[in-house]
């Protein structure tokens, strides 16, 4: 059975098609600049080979036509009919309170989407477009919602509240919500299958660093407390977003530089973080390049996006009272061993050790970097989201089927 996983983001689609059988992937890539100028599709081939396709694509309709296009495409496709594609998964950003799992999409999930674009503007009407776009070009597959959101919806009262008057969280939700749940639902349960201890009696911290990062708490199987809240602009320093910052420094500026709501909200994310700091970048290879040519700011960019790493592993370990798994994945996490030593580094204590030599030989694989008499285990373990929406949208199926 094939499904077609679609992570439509404002500028991009990124997708994947699976063949369930084998958990294979067989068809790949990503659209990028929609609705700019140079817009493309790049699409990796079965042999890891990389091809661009230029093409005028304005908007998410004619992105998804296009990679559909490809899909059956002679030179580069690998279905005959569009029916091959069994239903389609879609990430979701935000599903509000309104969705713990992974939903089939029917009109009535689709009214409660569009509710749900006041907590996320950037993120969800994009997703909605791409939904739309499958029910005009796909008529009548089934298509299925994963949350980024679902996965935290365990978290207690006292960790989602924030110290405002209640009445905002009752009239417009503001709360803390999470994200990147998809992520360290599968990167948390992987580690345990890894490591051969059951789920539902550990206490994990995952650290998703990525472009966007979180760092979530969970216990017996269950997330208590992660670090985005009820927009993906809090908690750890990314490559652009600001992460936690005090309140009043939003005002000050507002004040100081003459901006407005939209202006402020563009310099949190999309000017902080790593690229604000460092001057440099948000991309962490040009950060360690940097770094390498002894920039400064660069070197401090670092060091204080490491140090926010660790509070949360530290404030985490509080949480849960103890850790037994620490996991790192995502873009950084996965790959840069200097990041994941500066998180570990004078952990001792809490019964994190390092083993160093190893953390810095291996990259991209689900292995243990911890040494042997760490009473903390320490894994990477890479992170798969589109698997894990195309396996949630096959278990929906099977349970509406
Ligand atoms: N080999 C590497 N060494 C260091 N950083 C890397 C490496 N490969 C990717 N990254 C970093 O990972 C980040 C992107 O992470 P990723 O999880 O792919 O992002 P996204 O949030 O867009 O999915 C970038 O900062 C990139 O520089
Ligand atoms: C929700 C979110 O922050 O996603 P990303 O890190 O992929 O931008
Ligand atoms: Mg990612």
């Amino acid at each position: 059975m094939k499904i077609l996983v679609l992570n439509c983001g404002s500028s991009s689609i990124k997708y994947k098609l699976f063949e369930m059988e084998s958990k294979e992937v067989i068809a790949q890539g990503g659209i990028e600049k929609i609705g700019m100028k140079g817009s493309f599709l790049k699409l990796t081939l079965p042999d890891g080979q990389k091809v661009m396709l230029e093409g005028e694509i304005l908007e998410h309709r004619a992105g998804i036509e296009y990679i559909l296009g490809v899909l059956l495409s002679e030179k580069y496709g690998c279905i005959k009919t569009i029916d091959e594609i069994k239903a389609v998964g879609h990430r979701v950003v935000h599903g509000g309170e309104r969705f713990n799992s992974s939903v089939l999409i029917t009109d009535e999930v689709i009214d409660m989407l569009n509710e749900c674009i006041e907590l996320a503007p950037l993120h969800n009407p994009p997703n909605l477009k791409g939904i739309y776009a499958i029910q005009e070009l796909l008529p009548g597959t089934p298509q299925v919602g994963v949350f980024d959101t679902a996965f935290h919806q365990t978290m207690p009262v006292y960790a989602y509240m924030y110290g405002l008057p209640y009445s905002l969280y009752e009239k417009y939700g503001i709360r803390r919500y999470g994200f990147h749940g998809t992520s360290h639902r599968y990167v948390s349960r992987r580690a345990c299958e890894f490591l051969g201890v059951p789920y539902e009696d550990q206490r994990i911290i995952t650290a998703h660093i990525g472009n966007g990062g979180s760092v979530t708490a969970i216990k017996n199987g269950k997330s208590i407390d992660t670090s985005m809240g009820m927009t993906p602009v809090e908690g750890l320093i990314m490559g652009t977003r600001s992460g936690d910052i005090d309140p009043g420094v939003i005002s000050y500026i507002m004040e100081k530089e003459n901006m407005g709501t939209k202006g402020i909200s563009t310099l949190l994310n999309k000017f902080s973080g790593m690229l604000g700091i460092s001057g440099v970048s948000s991309d962490m290879r040009e950060i360690e390049e940097a770094i390498e040519g002894g920039n400064k700011r660069a070197i401090m960019a670092l060091k204080t996006y490491c140090y926010r790493i660790k509070k949360y592993v530290g404030s985490y370990a509080a949480a849960l009272g103890g850790v037994d798994i620490l996991v790192f994945t995502g873009g950084v996490g996965e790959n840069q061993a200097s990041a994941r030593k500066a998180v570990c580094e004078n952990m001792e204590y809490m019964g994190i050790e390092l083993d160093e030599e190893l953390n810095d030989s291996v990259r991209a694989k689900e292995v243990v970097i911890s040494k042997p008499t760490s009473k903390v285990k320490v894994l990477i373990i890479p992170t798969d989201e589109e698997l894990t929406i195309a396996k949630d949208t096959v278990e929906i199926l099977n349970q509406v089927n």
